[in-house]
């Protein structure tokens, strides 16, 4: 019997202007519209193929090499939603096989560490959908697809796209207009490049769907920031992306990262997602910004201690005199810099920044980290010719 395949990559996201609240808990719909910036696949990816066949005899997922349920509630909802879809395609003409009554075996990787706060459910859900979606042959935009990506997990739906993306919220109760939309292409400001510091940490604080529940009850700030302070944001940082408006968009992502770790901290009993280690890098960043009296970085962090650092490449050489100097010790940079660029980031330290700095560093804070990506904006979902199926048996390489 035959067996149908398809493949593709899905990109990470991190959010410039966080998602935090749901108001619907099953369809996966935000309180807040957010942003994002789509990250280059060499470095984060994930990797999935589906398979489909009328001789299957169950829905199995294989994640990372190992098996892993398909039962969860979130993971029936994308599956179901995309075997409607086929449905309707298939009631058109009677020519197609079949496929929406078919079981699935899904085979996935992601090129970095799963569960590690570096959003692989983003780039998991979003790589699931898109492989089904090309499956099925479904005629449908990215942006209906990312309605479904987006009951996977919320932030997924961002990941359906490259370059700038913006998740609306939407107002209608059944999340049909609560969908990602393509804020720029990522040729549109290409320059774009982020270094996450990887803060070690031995487990999360609180997982994201329990903590943004618990905000949402408890929080009294929360209210001001949904209300009045992200809508008012919302259109400011797209502006500020389309006028490619670094110190803008920079001043905003900070503040936005900052306003939602206060909404955690302002529930009760509080949630902490940043260590001493996430609050000397914003301090550093600070130091930084004001030493150059120019806005060359920003950060943000997750719901974890991990921190993302946005940067315009020609900041680069200004901007890693002082981080390399700090985290020099962590593995990571030899993947994106020769030894002679890594030079130049020291000599400048020596000859521009040791000479006027005004501030002590801490010369420990690199053991806080584990590693650190150099990675950039990026392009949405990709086509690929690579296949983690064995077309003959249906089952994993
Ligand atoms: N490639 C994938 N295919 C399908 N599901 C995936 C894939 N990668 C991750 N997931 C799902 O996402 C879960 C991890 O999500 P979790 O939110 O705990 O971590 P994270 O997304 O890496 O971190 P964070 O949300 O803090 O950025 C995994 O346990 C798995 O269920
Ligand atoms: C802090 C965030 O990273 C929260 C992401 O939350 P998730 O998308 O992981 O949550 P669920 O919808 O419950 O799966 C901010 C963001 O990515 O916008």
């Amino acid at each position: 019997m035959s067996i149908y395949t398809a493949s593709t990559t899905a990109p990470v996201n991190i959010a410039t202007l966080k998602y935090w609240g749901k108001r619907d808990k099953t369809l996966n719909l935000p309180t807040n519209s957010s942003i994002s910036v789509t990250l280059a696949q060499e470095d984060l990816r994930t990797l999935t193929s589906v398979a489909t066949s009328e001789s299957f005899s169950q829905d199995q997922l294989w994640l990372n090499g190992q098996p892993e349920s398909l039962q969860g509630e979130r993971t029936q909802h994308c599956l179901q939603d995309l075997r409607n879809l086929r449905a309707r395609v298939e009631a058109q003409d009677s020519n197609l096989p079949r496929m929406s009554q078919w079981k699935l075996h899904i085979v996935s990787e992601n090129n970095f560490p799963t569960a590690a706060g570096l959003a692989s459910s983003a780039a998991g859900f979003a790589a699931l959908v898109m492989a089904i979606a090309k499956l099925y042959q479904l005629p449908d935009s990215h942006s209906e697809i990312s309605k479904i990506a987006r009951k996977g997990s919320g932030s997924a739906c961002r990941s359906l796209f490259g370059g700038y993306v913006a998740w609306e919220m939407g107002s209608e109760s059944d999340g049909s207009d609560s969908k990602a939309v393509e804020v720029a292409p990522q040729s549109h400001w290409p320059e774009m490049k982020a270094a996450i510091l990887v803060v070690s940490a031995d487990r999360k604080d609180t997982p994201s769907t329990s903590g943004m529940q618990h905000t949402v009850a408890t929080s009294d700030l929360f209210q001001e920031r949904i209300h009045n302070v992200v809508p008012k944001r919302f259109e400011e940082m797209k502006q500020a992306i389309q006028d490619r408006d670094f110190t803008r968009f920079a001043e905003l992502t900070m503040r936005d990262s900052n306003s939602f770790h206060a909404t955690c901290l302002d529930s009760f009993p509080p949630i902490f997602y940043m260590n001493d280690t996430s609050r000397k890098i914003v301090k550093l960043c600070h130091q930084i910004n004001a030493f150059y009296d120019e806005t060359i970085v920003a950060y943000t962090f997750d719901a974890g201690p991990n921190a993302v650092l946005y940067y315009l490449q020609e900041n680069e050489a200004k901007l890693m005199a002082f981080v390399h100097h700090v985290f020099q010790k962590n593995s990571g940079w030899e993947t994106k810099f020769s030894q002679g660029d890594l030079e130049k980031f020291s000599d400048f330290f020596k000859t521009r920044v040791a000479p006027e700095v005004a501030f002590e560093f801490d010369e420990e804070l690199y053991k806080g980290v584990s590693r650190v990506i150099l990675t950039q904006v990026g392009p949405g979902p990709l086509d690929t010719t690579e296949c983690l199926i064995n077309k003959s048996t249906g089952y994993p390489n």
